[in-house]
Parts: C-alpha cells; sequence; structure tokens
C-alpha cells in the first residue's frame, strides 16, 4: 500500500471529510430554507439559485468518487447522440444493483453539467435524511411512497411542476423500484412467471406505472429515454465506505438514446415495451459477463475541475475555524468544554455513519420481498 493510499484509509481522514460534508451541508440547507421568500417572487429564479446551492451538496460526493477515489468512468454509446446529453432534459433509465449506482449517475450528470437540476423519482423515506434529503425538497424531487393508490396523484403533480423548470435536468427512474438482492430476484421472476413474462437474470421485473406516468407527464418536455446499464469492471460492488477510504474502482455505463416519440402512449403497450427494454437490458449485462464490456463504440467524458474547486473552497473555509476551536479547547484545559465538545463529534460520526447506512444494501427495506397482488391498479 503507497504512503498516499494508507493516508487515505485513515479515521482522522474519514473525519475531516464527514466534518466538512456536515457542516457545509448543514448551511446550504440553511441558505435554502432562506430563498422560500424568493419562490414567492420570483419561481425560476428562485430554483435558479437552488440548483447552484444544491450543486454545493452533491458535488462534494462526486469529488469524492472522481478526486479522493480516483474512480474511473466509461461511457458507451453512439457519438450521433452524444452532443444530445446535458442540451435536452431527458428521462433516464437505470439499473439498481450497486450501493454507490446513484453516485455514478450523479458523476455522468457533473459531466455533461445538470448535476445541480437533476431529478428522480425517489423513495418517500429519503426525504427525511438530512443534508440531500432537505436539499431535494427545494430540488423538487418527485417522492413516493411505493403505493400506487396514493402515488398515483401525488407523482403526477409534481412532474407536472417540472414542465416549466428553467434549466436542462435528467430525471432518473429505478424501474426495478428496489436494489436488486437474491430474494427480491427470485420472488420478482414468480411474478414474471405468473404473467407469463420472460425471466431476466440481471434485473428485477420492472414496476412499469412509475414509468408510464413520467413519460405521459414529461411528454413535450423530455426529449428522450435515456437507458443506461451500469457495470463495475472485475466483478465489483464497490460501497460507500470503499469510496471514503479512497479504493480506486472503474465503472462503465452504456446509455442508449431513445427519443420519446417511440414510446407508445398506451398504458398497456407502454408496460410491455418497458417489459421488452428490461429483456434488453438484460441481455447487455450478459454481454458484459461474457466480454468485459458493453457493444458500441467508447466515449469518456472527462472530469471537470469544479467539483474538486467546490470542495477546497469549503474546505478552507471550514477547517479553518476548527483548528482554532481545537487550539483554543485545549489550550484552555477545561474537562467540560472538551467532553461537550467529543459528545457532538461523536454524535455527528454517528449522524454520518446512519445517512452512510441508507445507501447499503442490507440495511435496505423490504420492498419486493414479498408478491404485491396482481394487476393492483
Ligand atoms: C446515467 C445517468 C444517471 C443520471 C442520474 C440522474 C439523476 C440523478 C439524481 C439523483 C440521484 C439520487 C438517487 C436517489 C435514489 C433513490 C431511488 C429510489 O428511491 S428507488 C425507489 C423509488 N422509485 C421507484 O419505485 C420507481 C419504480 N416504481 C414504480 O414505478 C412503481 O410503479 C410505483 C409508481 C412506485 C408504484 O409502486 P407500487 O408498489 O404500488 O407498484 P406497482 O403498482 O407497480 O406494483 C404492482 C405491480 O407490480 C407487480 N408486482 C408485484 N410484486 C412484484 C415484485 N415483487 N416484483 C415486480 N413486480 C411485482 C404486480 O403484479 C403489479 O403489476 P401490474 O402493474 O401489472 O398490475
Ligand atoms: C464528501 C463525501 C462525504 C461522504 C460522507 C457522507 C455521506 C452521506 C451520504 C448520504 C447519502 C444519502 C443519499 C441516499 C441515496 C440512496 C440511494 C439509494 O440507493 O436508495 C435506495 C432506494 O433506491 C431503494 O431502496 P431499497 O428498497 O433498496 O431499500
Amino acid at each position: 500500500m503507497g504512503l498516499l493510499q494508507l493516508l487515505k484509509s485513515q479515521l482522522l481522514c474519514h473525519l475531516i471529510i464527514c466534518y466538512v460534508f456536515l457542516v457545509s451541508g448543514l448551511i446550504i440547507n440553511l441558505l435554502q430554507l432562506c430563498t422560500l421568500p424568493l419562490w414567492l417572487l420570483s419561481k425560476q429564479l428562485a430554483r435558479r439559485v437552488n440548483i447552484r446551492l444544491a450543486y454545493c451538496i452533491s458535488s462534494q460526493m462526486v469529488a469524492a468518487l472522481e478526486w479522493w477515489s480516483g474512480t474511473e468512468c466509461t461511457l458507451y454509446t453512439d457519438p450521433e447522440s452524444y452532443p444530445l446529453y446535458g442540451n435536452e432534459n431527458a428521462i433516464v433509465v437505470l439499473n439498481h444493483s450497486y450501493e454507490i449506482d446513484f453516485l455514478c449517475g450523479w458523476t455522468f450528470c457533473e459531466r455533461f453539467g445538470v448535476l445541480g437540476s437533476s431529478k428522480v423519482l425517489a423513495k418517500k423515506d429519503l426525504a427525511y435524511v438530512p443534508i440531500i434529503g432537505w436539499m431535494w425538497y427545494f430540488l423538487e424531487i418527485v417522492f413516493c411512497k411505493r403505493k400506487w393508490e396514493e402515488d398515483r396523484r401525488t407523482v403526477s403533480q409534481s412532474l407536472q411542476n417540472l414542465r416549466d423548470y428553467p434549466e436542462k435536468y435528467w430525471f432518473l427512474l429505478y424501474c426495478e423500484g428496489t436494489r436488486f438482492t437474491p430474494k427480491k430476484h427470485q420472488i420478482s421472476m414468480q411474478v414474471a412467471e405468473s404473467k407469463g413474462l420472460p425471466k431476466l437474470k440481471y434485473h428485477l421485473l420492472p414496476r412499469t406505472k412509475g414509468f408510464w406516468v413520467t413519460v405521459q407527464n414529461l411528454r413535450g418536455t423530455a426529449a428522450a429515454v435515456y437507458d443506461s446499464t451500469l457495470n463495475f469492471r472485475n466483478n465489483e460492488a464497490p460501497t460507500l465506505l470503499d469510496i471514503l477510504n479512497g479504493k480506486k474502482y472503474h465503472a462503465d455505463l452504456y446509455v442508449r438514446r431513445i427519443p420519446l416519440e417511440m414510446i407508445p402512449e398506451d398504458e398497456a403497450e407502454c408496460a410491455a415495451w418497458l417489459h421488452k427494454l428490461y429483456q434488453e437490458k438484460d441481455s447487455f449485462q450478459e454481454h458484459y459477463t461474457q466480454t468485459g464490456c458493453f457493444p458500441g463504440p467508447v466515449v469518456s467524458p472527462p472530469r471537470r475541475p469544479w467539483t474538486l474547486i467546490n470542495w477546497l473552497f469549503w474546505c478552507s473555509l471550514l477547517l479553518y475555524p476548527l483548528a482554532l476551536l481545537l487550539t483554543q479547547l485545549i489550550s484552555s484545559g477545561s474537562i467540560l468544554p472538551i467532553l461537550a465538545s467529543v459528545a457532538l463529534c461523536s454524535a455527528g460520526s454517528l449522524g454520518v455513519r446512519w445517512m452512510i447506512g441508507q445507501t447499503e444494501i442490507n440495511r435496505g427495506s423490504s420492498y419486493g420481498n414479498t408478491k404485491a397482488p396482481l394487476n393492483s391498479n
């Protein structure tokens, strides 16, 4: 292990990174709260301000992936579609098998200039995660309870609100609805069988309602669906803690651009279309497993310096007062403030560990562990 690698694995470095993320995140959440009156005066200006504030948070995590861990990202895509990425609104359909797939998604958003504005159909529980969840509230992220009877109206309404969004965005949809586990796979293949659908090897059976409602509500606003399939080289399954430890990985992403007009409007036809898409995605994964690459030409958009600049800015802003405080604390020698500071640090560390836990598959929900009733409307 090299010296730099050893340094990256030290607890002290992790504590410093988490301190900067936590304090800067809370400052930004507070600034977002201050934009509330602006929404009444100029909604579009408030949205633009919030996009930039959100960038300050999410780009720190992207910087950790790109600059701290040095993870490389390769894009396989059609060169004719490439110039359109980042210059149009799009619905992104991504496989959901990895703990850091959302972070890889963010990295590609960053490289195409849509990181601050990008959206997702996320489970409601994530809205309560401090910093990220609170930031999403101001970004008009669409939340669902994964109960169609309740989601039908709220999801449509939230999607309608995005029709006049002032900046280009990608809307991420994990149609599998939950992360891949062997048990969830087994159950979902039983559902596939009962519906007479071909079995999938690498994906859960997609839930079609969210996709249909998204396509219908964003028709005329989003230009295309980006069918995206992510894999890591050498069968690796990185975690957020691995990234914090500075381990380097190589992500491969295969993206196909499908114009929105090609997607059927009728709900049943749209559902059938999505099932076919997942059968194709499964075959791309099979190709990757067999050959170690995706079909098609490779384009690797370079990492940009902005995530690192933003991170260094927050580090320099927040580490100096911390150093001052620590020196004063130690030189004062009084035991009570020292104990209070240790307690505060421990609470902060536990809080961040809990947030990291939200990304861990073995702490995931039980959604998909049982069969929901067939043809529930
Ligand atoms: C590469 C570039 C990347 C760009 C990235 C861009 C932006 C990034 C931005 C942010 C990044 C942050 C990421 C945060 C990640 C958070 C993600 C999540 O929270 S995922 C979970 C939430 N999302 C979803 O669930 C979306 C998919 N779900 C749906 O669409 C659902 O339909 C629903 C709308 C949520 C409704 O849920 P419900 O459970 O009520 O589903 P259904 O009505 O669909 O279920 C009944 C239906 O399913 C069949 N069924 C039953 N059991 C199963 C089973 N085990 N598996 C599969 N299917 C099952 C059942 O027969 C019914 O079928 P039918 O519809 O035919 O009647
Ligand atoms: C600068 C770096 C600092 C790192 C330290 C701090 C990191 C704190 C990170 C908190 C991140 C919280 C974002 C949560 C995103 C989780 C995405 C996700 O994958 O959600 C799962 C759902 O899709 C499905 O849930 P399940 O049904 O599988 O259950």
